[in-house]
């Protein structure tokens, strides 16, 4: 299908869903050093985005040309693993909303998040795109996966139908300020910055983390996503759904002891293997992405450091997720 060419200049009017999280503020940060002039966000106390009526309101009042949905509920594998019912029914309520009313408004750019999780446990690695719905999900985060390949499908639908630029970016894990650094929902990279600074701070106490250590992740610089998301928003991209990630990885034990090299704690590494492992392994092929002409810069090492700089200076005001 042909997708029809939108127009968009410095002050089209953009709404990113999900504005204050990690994501969403990488990529308002990101629209605004691009000149971007007339962003819009809203706050989940201002506009409920479970609410199909208000988000119909919304989109009545605001008419953005387009919408980068960076909302969701995300958490860590224990988050995802215990609270099934909210990363499945919140996340398909926040998605089908914004995506159904923005199509029902006529909007004709949309830029839709998954996440790597999206991809069966056992496929071949590294990920490609067309591995969706070849095999059984990870059970830890099935939930959440099933809602987001609901989201690129919904987004798939509208492509095919009616040619509006509707396309799907799945990042691989994420990182950078603005974290959740809430030891029991969040990631695995926040939760080690925070657990080998807090050792530290204790004397060098020891640092228990979870599962085995050998599983492997790639990680990517949240302001490298909003890069990618910029790019999209800016060029028309042959195909609905892309891969954005750094095509390595590394395990979790070697992951561990960079933070733990970082932060200068001296201490001993436990691992809790009561808790789970998760996915062996989810490396992106971003080979597509590559081809359209992105691709991430900023390196694990400078990245964590920036990071780990960012909590010390953010320490006491530290979200936490509710769930
Ligand atoms: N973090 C990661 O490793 C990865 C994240 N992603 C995707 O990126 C996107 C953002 O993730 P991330 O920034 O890490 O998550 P955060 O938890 O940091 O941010 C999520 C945002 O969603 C908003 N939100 C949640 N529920 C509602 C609601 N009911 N109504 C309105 N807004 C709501 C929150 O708004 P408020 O702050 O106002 O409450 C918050 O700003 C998600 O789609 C996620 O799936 C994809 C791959 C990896
Ligand atoms: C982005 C991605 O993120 C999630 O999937 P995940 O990558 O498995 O999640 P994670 O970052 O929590 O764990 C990665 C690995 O790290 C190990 N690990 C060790 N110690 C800690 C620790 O202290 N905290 C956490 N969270 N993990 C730890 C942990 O046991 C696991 O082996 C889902 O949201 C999924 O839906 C998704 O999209």
């Amino acid at each position: 299908m042909e997708i029809n060419p939108i127009n968009i200049t410095k002050d089209s009017k953009i709404y990113i869903a999900g504005y204050r999280g990690m994501v969403g503020s990488a990529i308002w940060r990101a629209l605004s050093k691009a000149g971007y002039t007339n962003l819009v966000g809203k706050s989940s106390k201002e506009l409920d985005l479970r609410n199909q009526q208000s988000v119909k309101s919304f989109f009545a009042e605001e008419k953005p040309d387009a919408v980068i949905d960076a909302a969701a509920r995300v958490g860590g594998i224990l988050a995802n693993r215990d609270y099934p019912y909210q990363f499945l029914m919140e996340n398909l309520q926040i998605q089908n909303n914004l995506i159904d009313e923005a199509k029902k408004a006529g909007v004709e750019k949309f830029i839709f998040l998954g996440s790597s999780c999206i991809y069966p446990k056992l496929a071949p690695q590294p990920l490609k795109e067309e591995y969706l719905l070849t095999g059984p999900l990870e059970p830890t985060n099935q939930w959440y996966a099933i809602a987001k390949i609901a989201g690129i499908k919904a987004c798939e639908s509208i492509r095919e139908q009616y040619g509006w630029d509707y396309v799907s970016l799945m990042p691989t894990n994420l990182y950078g300020p603005n974290d959740n650094f809430d030891l029991k929902t969040s990631h695995v990279l926040p939760a080690m910055i925070r657990k080998f600074h807090e050792a530290k701070a204790a004397g060098h106490t020891p640092v228990t983390l979870w599962g085995t250590g050998s599983p492997l992740r790639e990680f990517l610089h949240v302001d490298d996503l909003a890069r990618a998301v910029v790019f999209a928003l800016e060029n028309r991209l042959e195909d609905h759904l892309y891969n954005i990630g750094t095509g390595t990885d590394l395990t979790i034990k070697a992951l561990a002891e960079m933070i733990q090299d970082i932060t200068q704690h001296k201490g001993e590494i436990l691992w809790d293997s009561d808790k789970p492992d998760g996915t062996p392994r989810k490396l992106l092929d971003v080979s597509k992405i590559n081809q359209q002409g992105w691709q991430a810069q900023i390196s694990l090492e400078e990245g964590i450091l920036s990071t780990y700089q960012w909590f010390l200076e953010h320490i006491e005001e530290l979200k936490e997720v509710k769930l």
